[in-house]
């Protein structure tokens, strides 16, 4: 099996992403966790830049123990005395020469011809190898290059002393099948005595920077550049955890293999992102927080049959303990029942069915139901059992509730109020409703779920006029006006079994739902 070298270049071209600066320290703590997840090249930057990104290069080059450094340098002989300046001290350092090559890059950046740019290389390279033995060189904006000249570019790289040659697809434009060709016809046409290693480094503004860089290590490259989590210039670099994993996951396509401790994956995609403030997509692959995450319920049903029906990669391959599954509108009775076990709520098989048709109804409202819903929603599900009216609907209009209440032969009954407030509109609808007399003594909203669209409870404190006695009773809902209307409803209901069956003890929440 093949052993591919990965080169990180997170803190140069990652630091290249717009708005992101990384400080002396972060840079050196992200070169140790790269470092530990075994990358074989840290460029640390680019020394001729600024003083701090020289001196990040050369304390990241004196603490790495196992890894290389490198640092990147224009064709500029100032530029790579400030590299070979900052590397020197590492235990394995390199140094990455580059220059543009692509027409439209010599005429209007460069306004060099390709004869100069030729001679520019060749100069270049010779320097550089002359005071550290590993290089690497460049052609800038391969991928829009004249073959040939991008051959003569890389040979004259390689007979200056270059071991490592790198074709950026510098502004994102190759596709697989064109990068395919592109690597087949240098490795095949350089001519050199020592081994010539090439790698891909791909920008991703097409979208197929993971996928060229495979394409490129399919076609014989030997080491592959990228980021942690894609950062970089524009839409970004190649991320590197994602060609690691794909690698690991096709051994059987690739038949080549990273260096990456793999279950280091996440603490590194992590750490990245929060130094560098770029936030994780949910749905990005490999480190997503939705990556192991299954929302439907036939998905959810196959893994709990077997995980393997539905993932590709194991969450503990990356670091992640397990993998979730979020329960939401699309999930079915399998992971509901298993949520309810997780939990460890006590139910009747014959509470499954209206229990998981309130939890149909809350998840078509709420879009991320978390374990305090499912608990909140099983509490609050006694009102079912109570005698006489269950809660339908409450329509607000201006200071005018309108309520719908369906009795247990499923009769509804309409009942409007109008109020000071919506609660008060709907307390007196309810009132009307219910005919009876009630003095409200208490309400009290709690969130019990998190969000801003948690669930909450309502708690209400009722005396019944006819008798003196007092009732608590509450109700939950991700609307706090049908939850306060449940609950006010549901005293009502106890009120209503006083009054026809007699006066009642003093009955708390519990007791009454
Ligand atoms: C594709 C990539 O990611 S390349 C890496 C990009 N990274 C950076 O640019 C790092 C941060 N850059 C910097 O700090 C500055 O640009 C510096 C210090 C490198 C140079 O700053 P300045 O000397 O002020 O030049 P400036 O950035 O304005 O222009 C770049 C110059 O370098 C030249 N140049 C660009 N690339 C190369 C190269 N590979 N080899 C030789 N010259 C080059 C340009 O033609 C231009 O030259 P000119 O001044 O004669 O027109
Ligand atoms: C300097 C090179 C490797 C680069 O970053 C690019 O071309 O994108």
């Amino acid at each position: 099996m093949r052993q591919i070298e990965f080169f990180d270049t997170s803190l140069r071209d990652g630091e290249q992403t717009p708005g992101v600066s990384f400080s002396v320290k972060e840079k050196v703590a992200i070169a140790k966790q790269l470092e530990k997840w075994g990358i074989t090249v840290i460029e640390a930057g680019f020394p001729a830049a600024s003083p701090d990104s020289f001196e990040a290069v050369r304390e990241i080059a004196a603490a790495m123990t196992t890894t290389s450094v490198t640092g990147l340098a224009r064709c500029v002989l100032s530029d790579i005395d400030a590299a070979v300046e900052a590397v020197k001290d590492a235990k394995k350092p390199q140094i990455h020469v580059f220059i543009a090559t692509s027409p439209i890059h010599m005429e209007y950046k460069l306004k060099m011809t390709p004869e100069q740019v030729l001679a520019q290389i060749d100069k270049c390279v010779r320097y550089a190898r002359e005071r550290i033995e590993v290089v690497e060189f460049s052609p800038e904006d391969a991928t829009r290059t004249d073959r040939d000249f991008l051959l003569k570019a890389v040979q004259t790289a390689v007979d200056a002393g270059a071991t490592y040659i790198n074709i950026p697809d510098t502004v994102g434009y190759t596709t697989p099948a064109e990068y395919t060709k592109i690597f087949e016809f240098l490795i095949a046409n350089v001519k050199s005595e020592r081994e010539i290693i090439f790698s891909p480094h791909c920008h991703d503004d097409l979208g197929m920077a993971v996928a060229n860089s495979l394409a490129a290590i399919k076609a014989g490259a030997g080491r592959v550049e990228g980021t942690v989590n894609g950062i970089g210039e524009r839409a970004g670099n190649a991320a590197l955890e994602e060609i690691a994993v794909a690698l690991h996951i096709r051994k059987d396509f690739y038949q080549a293999e990273s260096p990456l401790k793999l279950d280091e994956t996440v603490n590194t995609a992590t750490m990245i992102s929060q130094f560098s403030g770029i936030a994780i997509p949910k749905n990005k692959a490999v480190v997503g927080g939705n990556a192991f995450a299954h929302e439907s319920g036939i998905h959810q049903d196959g893994v709990l049959k077997n995980a393997q029906t539905y993932e590709i990669i194991t969450p503990e391959l990356v670091g992640v303990k397990h993998n979730s599954l979020p329960l939401g509108k699309l999930s079915g009775r399998h992971a509901f029942t298993d949520k309810l076990q997780e939990l460890e709520i006590a139910y009747e098989e014959a509470d499954i069915v209206p229990l998981f048709e309130k939890f149909k109804k809350l998840a078509d409202k709420k879009k991320d139901i978390t374990d305090a819903d499912i608990r909140a929603l099983v509490a609050g599900d006694t009102v079912k059992n109570l005698e006489g009216f269950i809660f339908d609907s409450v329509k607000i209009d201006g200071h005018t509730a309108v309520i719908t209440l369906k009795n247990q032969e499923g009769e509804i009954f309409e009942s409007t109020g109008s109020g000071s407030g919506s609660i008060d509109a709907i307390f007196k609808a309810i009132d009307k409703a219910f005919n009876q007399e009630v003095n409200l003594i208490s309400y009290s909203v709690d969130a019990v779920t998190d969000g801003i669209d948690a669930q909450a409870t309502t708690i209400i404190s009722v005396e019944n006029l006819a008798t003196g006695t007092i009732f608590n009773a509450k109700g939950s809902d991700y609307d706090v006006l049908k939850g306060g209307a449940i609950a006010y409803m549901n005293a009502n209901v106890l009120v209503q079994k006083e009054n026809t069956n007699g006066k009642q003890d003093k009955i708390s929440a519990h007791d009454g739902i």
